[in-house]
């Protein structure tokens, strides 16, 4: 602890935010490191191993504390559906008495006090809005509005930009036709906390992603009727399977076999254990659990309870919902309408980047990074979903969970502190400070 505080100070950025920045009457801050945008875990994992390499750096985060999705976004039962090893941010395990199955609020505590190890504070109340390379300067000129602030817009300029704001940043909700008339309660999962206040009531639950199948289970457990939406298919698979965990089953068997093969033995083992999906309105997509997640981002389902209850009927599976009616009323694409007294689109989350990296077409419309896309051939080989041109980096946004957050986390830290200490070497230059003179600013 004591050492990693040594490194902030030499680094001269473990002081209070205002100290990071050097502010210019025009309201460009000149920062000494890389900026990185977000502290959930990805931002704090970047952060902590910059601290290792004992290069500074400067957070900008739009809400009022570290891991906003997992502080205030997420519903109380929320656990891991990992094990806790496949969870853990470098350089730093979770504490052996956590179960192996972390909750959300083990989860927290660990972030926290990860974040107070490496002497990460970041500057709060900060919403990137912009962000461009100016070629002239060589800087990414990122622009931050401070709500707490009356809205003030703060221009922070580095050659760096670390891009770890998150591939759940905003919620999807679709456009559904009548929304306005329906006279219940609609809530995104994101806001749903716990099923206990809806007691005794109809619940439709629009979406059957690991949100969805959770909540439903909650309301279930808690006395609610619940009604889950199901467009297309999932794959839902036992979170365990021969006494250990799917996930590192997983990933065992993927290290010596192919893809395809390892989920046809996840397929078969589900079988087994769950039986036959379909036969209960869950249709399995073409594609297997891992190849879906690895082409589209999908995530198969891990059970944690919810299928049992669809199978014995006290989770009712309803097809794609078609409007609201008026009242209470609900139309299903099969013509099939019902009344519902609330509704919760458990229909997942998106990224926010294309919004505010104004440059070029880096991210893909649905805000992934494009190296991440493309297969890597001999003329790319070095392009990676973690590295960008020009001094981007992009953590968090491969689809991999936590454990690939941390191997993004590790690179893109080890690059940007091999840039910066050439830097230093050269002469001073970006590590001792930025020059740019005001009127380019
Ligand atoms: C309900 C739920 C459960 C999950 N469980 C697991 C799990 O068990 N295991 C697993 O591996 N993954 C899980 N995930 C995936 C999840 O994405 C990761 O756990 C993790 O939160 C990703 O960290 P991140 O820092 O990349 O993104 P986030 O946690 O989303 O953090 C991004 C941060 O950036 C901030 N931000 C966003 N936009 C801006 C902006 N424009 N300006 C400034 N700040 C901004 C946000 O406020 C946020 O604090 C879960 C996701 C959800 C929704
Ligand atoms: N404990 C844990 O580890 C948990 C992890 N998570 C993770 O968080 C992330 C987000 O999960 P989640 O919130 O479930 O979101 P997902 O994106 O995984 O699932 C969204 C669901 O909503 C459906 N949907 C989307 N749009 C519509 C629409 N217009 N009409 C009908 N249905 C629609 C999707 O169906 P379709 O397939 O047809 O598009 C899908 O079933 C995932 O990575 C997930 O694994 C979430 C909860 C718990
Ligand atoms: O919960 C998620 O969606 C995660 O991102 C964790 C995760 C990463 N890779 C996976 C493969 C199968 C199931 C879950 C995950």
């Amino acid at each position: 602890m004591q050492e990693e505080q040594a490194a902030a100070d030499a680094a001269g950025n473990s002081s209070p935010p205002s100290h990071q920045e050097q502010e210019s009457s025009g309201g460009c801050c000149l920062v000494r490191g890389p900026i990185i945008v977000g502290a959930g875990p990805s931002g704090l994992a970047v952060a902590a191993t910059l601290r290792r390499h004992a290069v500074p750096f400067t957070v900008l985060e739009r809400s009022d504390g570290i891991a906003d999705l997992w502080t205030n976004r997420t519903y109380d039962r929320l656990r891991l559906h990992l094990p806790k090893v496949f969870c853990e941010l470098p350089h730093v395990g979770f504490p052996a008495d956590f179960p192996t199955y972390p909750s959300k609020h083990d989860f927290l505590r660990y972030l926290r006090s990860y974040a107070a190890r490496f002497a990460v504070s970041p500057l709060f109340g900060r919403t990137v809005t912009r962000a461009r390379f100016d070629a002239a300067a060589s800087l990414w000129r990122v622009t931050a509005v401070s709500a707490a602030d009356g809205g003030r817009a703060t221009e922070y300029a580095s050659p760096w930009l670390v891009v770890a704001s998150g591939e759940n940043a905003e919620v999807v909700e679709p456009k559904v036709k009548g929304r306005e008339r329906f006279a219940g309660e609609a809530l995104h999962s994101s806001a749903y906390r716990s099923g206990e206040r809806f007691k005794g009531r109809r619940v439709l639950v629009v979406g059957c992603g690991n949100s969805g199948m959770e909540m439903c289970l909650d309301l279930c457990e808690l006395g609610a009727m619940p009604f889950m939406s199901v467009r297309s298919g999932v794959h839902v698979l036992p979170r365990e399977m021969f006494g250990t965990s799917t996930f590192g089953v997983a990933m065992k068997l993927l290290k010596w076999l192919p893809i395809k093969l390892v989920d046809r033995f996840l397929l078969l083992v589900a079988k087994m254990v769950l039986g036959d999906t379909e036969r209960h309105g869950l249709r399995r997509p073409k594609l297997g659990p891992l190849e879906i997640k690895k082409i589209t981002g999908k995530s198969p389902v891990l059970d944690v309870g919810a299928w049992s209850l669809i199978k014995s009927g006290n989770i009712k599976i309803v097809p794609e919902v078609e409007s609201f009616t008026g009242g209470s009323g609900v139309r299903f694409v099969d013509g099939n309408e019902m009344a519902f007294d609330a509704v919760i689109f458990a229909t997942g989350y998106r990224s926010n980047v294309p919004s505010w990296l104004k440059d070029g077409d880096l991210f893909t419309e649905d805000g992934k990074p494009r190296a991440a896309q493309e297969p890597t051939t001999s003329s790319n080989s070095s392009c990676c979903s973690w590295r960008g041109p020009n001094g981007l980096y992009c953590v968090g946004f491969s689809g991999r969970g936590l454990l690939g957050a941390g191997a993004d986390a590790l690179r893109a830290a080890a690059d940007i502190a091999g840039r910066w200490q050439a830097a230093a070497a050269a002469g001073g230059g970006a590590s001792s400070k930025i020059s740019i003179s005001s009127a380019s600013v």
